[in-house]
């Protein structure tokens, strides 16, 4: 693809539906490529749209309103940011040839929803995976749970940074694990999944970006492994690289090659895996840029926001790892707005911690509001720093 000069004739035009931390970050690597940045969310002021050349406030999940921002603004490429979108205005627009989508309208349909990501995992490829079972009212989840056997979690088919989960260790627990699911599932689809547990020693996310080769051929490329630590589903740090043994990590690099080849297209996967010693299981996929992926801004040549930028425009990529690092979420902790940030200072002062805040205009007690970053000699070191420079954050009202 030919890049050009934003605001003119040449302009290669991305629109980012979804405008959050990670956005932000693509944003700004497409900025420094000179393509031009159409940011879009369901509120105002969100981080992309900051650093952004435009931006529009739509209900992204209202199949109507979505097209119509689309056929205005005719992007070349739709960059998806989040699962929250009408997936099937993507759908005509690619098929209609106006677009690209990435990286395929087919792709982040199917991840949007657990359901579909699950059975082409699972069933059609034949992947391992943690049993499972669908559900749609509170019966069928306690029918489900008893069948798969206890501890269980329970996750709205479509939901993400943990929204929604719940572990239920009786059956009793169905009634409580549905309405909670109901009640903050992003889409009111009242589905939900039911995984039995897995037990595992650690979980990565293997980033996985398929970029074209010099003869346009497409190739497949695998970042180091990053480990992470979730709290209540929700990703609190994560380091890069984590330690695995030769089998562990071939059989990681084998699921994820087979996953991203079946969902096509180019760009940044984050291929979410358990292990347990040489054994390993899919969980799911993210078509874009992962959350946990944030440390690689502090480790790798290139950041996997860089790298999905370079793999969408067609341009070559380096996965190497340059250093140990780790990152550490920032949680807003109070419901305010237009927050202020103290202590950064003191943050940095951390050797060789850099910050990230990400602008959201208002907080929430567990919204993420900002990332610290590290480096050290080893990931216990890199850890250790991470949590203290983000620990020296605190996030005040106005
Ligand atoms: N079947 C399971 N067995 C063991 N742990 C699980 C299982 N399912 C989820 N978890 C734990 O909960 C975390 C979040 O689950 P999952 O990734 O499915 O949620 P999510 O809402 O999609 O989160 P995100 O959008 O941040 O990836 C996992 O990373 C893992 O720590
Ligand atoms: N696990 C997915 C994930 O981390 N997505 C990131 O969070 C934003 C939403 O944040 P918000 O809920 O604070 O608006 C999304 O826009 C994306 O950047
Ligand atoms: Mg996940």
């Amino acid at each position: 693809m030919k890049l050009g000069t934003p605001l003119s004739d040449t302009a290669v035009r991305v629109m980012l539906l979804g405008a959050g931390e990670l956005g932000k970050e693509v944003a700004i690597e497409l900025q420094r490529l000179g393509a031009e940045v159409i940011a879009v969310d369901r509120y105002p002021n969100a981080p992309a749209m900051q650093v952004a050349h435009r931006s529009h406030v739509i209900p992204m999940t209202d199949p109507q309103v979505l097209n119509g921002i689309i056929l205005v603004e005719a992007p070349h490429i739709i960059v998806p940011e989040i699962e929250a979108i009408a997936t099937d205005v993507l759908a005509d627009i690619e098929a209609a040839g106006l677009a690209r989508v990435v990286p395929t309208a087919r792709a982040v349909q199917l991840t949007m929803n657990r359901e579909g990501i699950r059975r082409l995992a699972a069933e059609e490829l034949g992947l391992p995976t943690s049993p499972y079972a669908f559900a749609s009212t509170a019966a069928e989840l306690a029918e489900a749970a008893h069948r798969i056997g206890l501890p269980c979690f329970v996750k709205p088919v479509m939901s993400s940074s943990g929204k929604g989960q719940s572990v239920i260790e009786a059956v009793e627990d169905a009634g409580n694990a549905f309405a909670y699911a109901q009640s903050a599932g992003r889409v009111d689809a009242a589905r939900v999944i039911v995984e039995g547990r897995i037990d595992f020693d650690y979980e990565i996310t293997l980033l996985t970006v398929r970029s074209l080769d010099a003869d346009g051929q497409t190739r497949t490329d695998f970042c180091a492994p990053i480990g992470h630590r979730q709290v209540q589903g929700d990703y609190v740090e994560s380091w890069q690289p984590q330690a695995m043994s030769p089998a562990a990590l071939s059989a990681s690099q084998d699921i994820a090659a087979r996953v991203t080849a079946a969902l096509g297209g180019l760009g940044v996967f984050g291929v979410e895996l358990f292990v347990k010693g040489d054994q390993v299981w899919f969980s799911e996929v993210s078509p874009r840029p992962h959350d946990t992926g944030l440390v690689t801004l502090a480790t790798q040549i290139q950041s996997e926001f860089a790298l999905h930028a370079r793999a969408i425009l067609g341009l070559p990529i380096d996965v190497t790892l340059r250093e140990t690092g780790a990152s550490a979420v920032i949680y807003g902790g109070i419901e305010a707005q237009g927050v202020a940030f103290e202590g950064v200072a003191e943050a940095l002062r951390v050797p060789t911690a850099d910050l990230r805040l990400f602008g959201k205009p208002e907080s929430f007690a567990r919204r993420r509001m900002g990332v610290a970053l590290a480096r050290g000699a080893d990931v216990d070191q890199a850890r250790e720093r991470a949590r203290e420079a983000a620990g020296r954050v605190r996030v005040v009202p106005a």
